[in-house]
C-alpha cells in the first residue's frame, strides 16, 4: 500500500522570489490527488520538493518517517527510492532503446540479474500498453507512447508514491482520456499514493480523490474532489470553469480596476449554470477495485460535518447527474460506464 505523505508550513523561495509559502496538506496513503493551479504558481517546484529534489527554507515534508526538507542526505536518498516520478516530457535518454530506459533505474539502483530485469521491464510496459515497441527509440514514437514509456519507468521500483508533472502536456484529448484511465488502472494494481499536477479540466474532474490549488504564493484549497469542484471560491471556479472572468489574469493576478469591470457585469446570468459532478473513473473491468477509493470514502464519511454545504450533499449524493462539460468521453472502455463515486459496491 501507499504511504501518506504530510507536508507542513512549506515555503520556497529563489533568492528573493517567493514561490509559495505555509504550504500544508496530506496526501492520504494509496489515493490519488491532483495538484491544480495557473502556470508559473510552482506546482513543478511543489513536486520537487516532495522527493527533497528542492529544499525550501521552511516547513517539513514527513515521508515513511524522513523529513525530506531537514532530514539527513542519506535518509532521503534511501525515501526518494520510494518514489517514481514521471516529467512532463517523459525525460528519456533518447538514445536508447525504450527497454533500456524503462530498465535504466532497474540497473542503476537495484543488482537484479538481467532475466529478472526483463520479466519486470515487461510487466510495466505491458501495463502501460506498450509490448511490441521496447526496441524502439524514444524519437521513433509519438508524444503519448512517450508519456507511457516514462510512466512504465516510473513504475520498475515498485513506488509507493507516484508524482506525475502534467502527464497530459501535449496529448490530444483521446489520448488524454485514455491516460486518465490507465491513471486510475494504475492505482488500482499498485495502491501507490499518486499527485498529479495538471492543467487538465477533465482529468481533474474524473480521475482524483483530492484536489488542491497553488494560486497566488498560497495553496488556495486542499480537500476531498467534492469540496473543489462545488468550491464557491472565486479562484478555484474560475479556474475549474475555465473562464476568464475572476481573480485569475493572464499574468497571474489581475489588476483591481479589472476585477471591478467585472463586478459590474456580474448581474449577467452565467453561461455555465450550476456546476455539477462529473462522475469519478473507476478501474477498468477485470482489475482490482481501487483500495484507496474504499479507504477515502471511510475517511471523507467521517469528515462530513466539516465539509461545506454542498460538497456534503455531493458526497451524500454518491450519483450525482452524469453532466460534464464539453469534451470527450473520458472513459475508454465501451459498454462500462463509470460509478458516480470511483467505488464498486
Ligand atoms: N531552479 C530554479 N531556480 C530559480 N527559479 C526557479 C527554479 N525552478 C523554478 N523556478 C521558478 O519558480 C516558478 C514556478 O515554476 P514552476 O515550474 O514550478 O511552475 P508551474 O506551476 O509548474 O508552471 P507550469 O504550469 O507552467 O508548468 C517560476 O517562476 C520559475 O521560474
Amino acid at each position: 500500500m501507499g504511504i501518506e505523505v504530510v507536508v507542513e508550513g512549506l515555503t520556497k523561495s529563489f533568492g528573493g522570489q517567493n514561490i509559495w509559502q505555509d504550504v500544508t496538506l496530506t496526501l492520504p496513503a494509496g489515493e490519488v490527488s491532483v495538484m491544480l493551479g495557473p502556470s508559473g504558481t510552482g506546482k513543478t517546484v511543489f513536486l520537487k520538493s516532495l522527493v527533497g529534489l528542492l529544499r525550501p527554507e521552511h516547513g517539513r515534508v514527513l515521508v515513511d518517517g524522513v523529513d525530506m526538507v531537514g532530514g539527513r542526505e542519506r535518509d532521503v536518498y534511501e525515501v526518494r527510492k520510494l518514489f517514481g516520478l514521471m516529467f512532463q516530457d517523459g525525460a528519456l535518454f533518447g538514445s536508447m532503446s525504450l527497454f533500456d530506459n524503462v530498465a535504466f533505474p532497474l540497473r542503476e539502483h537495484t543488482r537484479r540479474k538481467e532475466s529478472e530485469i526483463r520479466r519486470i521491464v515487461m510487466e510495466r510496459m505491458d501495463m502501460v500498453g506498450l509490448v511490441g515497441s521496447e526496441g524502439k527509440l524514444p524519437g521513433e514514437i509519438s508524444g503519448g507512447m512517450r508519456k507511457r514509456a516514462g510512466l512504465a519507468r516510473a513504475l520498475v521500483l515498485d513506488p509507493q508514491i507516484v508524482l506525475c508533472d502534467e502527464p497530459d502536456s501535449g496529448l490530444d484529448p483521446v489520448r488524454t482520456a485514455y491516460l486518465s484511465q490507465l491513471l486510475i488502472d494504475l492505482n488500482a494494481q499498485i495502491d501507490a499514493t499518486m499527485l498529479i499536477v495538471t492543467h487538465n479540466l477533465d482529468i481533474a474532474a474524473t480521475v482524483p480523490d483530492n484536489m488542491g490549488m497553488l494560486f497566488l504564493r498560497r495553496l488556495v484549497a486542499f480537500g476531498p474532489r467534492e469540496v473543489l469542484l462545488t468550491s464557491e471560491e472565486p479562484v478555484v471556479a474560475q479556474f475549474l470553469g475555465g473562464r476568464r472572468e475572476g481573480p485569475i489574469g493572464m499574468s497571474e493576478e489581475k489588476d483591481a480596476a479589472a476585477l471591478a469591470r467585472e463586478q459590474d457585469r456580474a448581474s449577467a446570468p452565467r453561461p455555465d449554470g450550476p456546476r455539477l459532478l462529473a462522475p469519478q473513473l473507476e478501474p477498468s473491468p477485470g482489475l482490482p477495485p481501487r483500495q484507496g477509493a474504499l479507504r477515502r470514502r471511510e475517511r471523507v464519511l467521517g469528515l462530513l460535518d466539516t465539509l461545506p454545504g454542498a460538497a456534503r450533499e455531493a458526497v451524500l449524493r454518491g450519483r450525482t447527474a452524469p453532466v460534464r462539460a464539453p469534451g470527450p468521453d473520458p472513459s475508454p472502455a465501451p459498454g462500462h460506464p463509470p460509478a458516480a463515486d470511483g467505488v464498486r459496491p
